[in-house]
C-alpha cells in the first residue's frame, strides 16, 4: 500500500549520545510518524555526562544541505536547535527567508543539560533580530527566555510579561517552558498570537533522565502541526505526552539519560 506522509525539517546539532539535538528529533518524529529530513548546523561530541566538544559546520554545506532539501521535499513544518554561533544564525535566518518550510517552531537552544555552551553570548542579538521575527512558535525555556529579555524572571508575573516582550520582538507565539521554575510545579507559561493566555500543566516526575526533553517538545510541536492539528491542541499533546513518557524509563548512559521515544507503544495520548 502507498501513502503519502508529512515530511518536516530539523535544522539542528547532532548529539553523538543519541538523546538531544538532531538525534532526539528525529526520533521523536519517528514516533510522531512524519517523515523527518535534517540540515546538521553542528556536531557535537556528547553523551548523557556532557557535551565533549563541538564544532559548528561551513555555512557553504549549511546551504548546500537547505537546497538539496528544497529541491526535492515538500517540508511542511520546520524546526530550529543548536545554531552555535552569529555566522550560524544568520546563514539558517537567510536560507528560512529563501524557501518556504511552512510553519516554523524556534527552540532557541544555549546551553546542554550539563552546562556546555550551544549557543554564543555575540549570537544572541542575531537571533533576536534575524531568527525571532520569523517564529510561529517560539520555545524558550526559563534561562533562555531571561537571556532574550536580557532580566530575571521570578515570578508569574515575569513570566507573562516576558511573552509579552517576545511576541513583540516578533514571533507570533510564545511557549516559556516553566520547567526551571520549580521542581513542584510544572507548568508552560504559552502566549497566542491572538493575544490569549493559557498554561500548560503536568505532574512532575522525578527523574534525571531529562536529557533532550526540550527537542523533544518542540519536535513533536514540530510534528503534529506538520498532520494539521491546531496550535493549541498541539501544545497540549506534546505536554500530555511528553509528561507521559518522562514516566516510562529506559535505562540508558550513566549521567541524565534520554527520554524513551518508543514511550508511543505505551500511552493513551493520540499522535
Ligand atoms: N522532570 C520533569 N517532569 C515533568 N515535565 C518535565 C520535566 N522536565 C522537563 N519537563 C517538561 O519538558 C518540557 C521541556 O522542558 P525543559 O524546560 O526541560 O526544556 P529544555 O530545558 O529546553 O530541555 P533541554 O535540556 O533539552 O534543552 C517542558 O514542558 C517541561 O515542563
Ligand atoms: C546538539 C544538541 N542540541 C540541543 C541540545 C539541548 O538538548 C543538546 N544537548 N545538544
Amino acid at each position: 500500500m502507498t501513502k503519502n506522509v508529512p515530511e518536516v525539517l530539523t535544522i539542528a546539532g547532532t548529539d553523538s549520545g543519541g538523546g538531544a539535538g538532531m538525534m532526539a528529533d528525529i526520533k521523536t518524529m519517528q514516533m510522531c510518524h512524519v517523515f523527518a529530513t535534517g540540515v546538521v548546523t553542528g556536531v557535537t561530541a556528547q553523551n548523557t555526562l556532557g557535551v565533549q566538544a563541538a564544532l559548528p559546520l561551513p555555512t557553504a554545506i549549511i546551504d548546500q544541505q537547505f537546497q538539496s532539501v528544497a529541491n526535492d521535499f515538500t517540508i511542511q513544518a520546520v524546526k530550529t536547535g543548536a545554531l552555535f554561533d552569529q555566522e550560524r544564525v544568520a546563514c539558517v535566518a537567510e536560507n528560512l527567508r529563501k524557501y518556504h518550510f511552512g510553519p516554523l517552531v524556534v527552540d532557541p537552544v544555549m546551553v546542554a543539560k550539563g552546562g556546555a555552551k550551544l549557543l554564543t553570548d555575540a549570537a544572541i542579538t542575531t537571533l533576536v533580530q534575524e531568527l525571532l521575527p520569523l517564529a510561529d512558535v517560539i520555545t524558550p525555556n526559563l534561562p533562555e527566555a531571561q537571556v532574550i529579555v536580557n532580566r530575571q524572571l521570578t515570578t508569574e508575573a515575569d513570566i507573562w510579561r516576558a511573552c509579552t516582550d517576545i511576541q513583540a520582538m516578533g514571533a507570533k507565539n510564545v511557549v516559556i517552558k516553566g520547567g526551571h521554575l520549580t521542581h513542584q510545579v510544572n507548568h508552560d507559561f504559552v502566549l497566542l498570537a491572538n493575544g490569549r493566555q493559557l498554561t500548560l500543566t503536568g505532574d512532575w516526575v522525578n527523574t534525571r533522565r531529562t536529557h533532550g526533553t526540550g527537542d523533544t517538545f518542540s519536535s513533536l510541536v514540530v510534528s503534529q502541526l506538520a498532520k494539521g492539528q491546531e496550535l493549541v491542541d498541539t501544545l497540549q499533546t506534546a505536554k500530555t505526552f511528553l509528561n507521559t513518557i518522562l514516566q516510562d524509563e529506559i535505562i540508558v548512559g550513566h549521567g541524565h539519560g534520554p527520554l524513551n521515544h518508543w514511550g508511543a507503544e505505551h500511552t493513551n495520548v493520540q499522535i
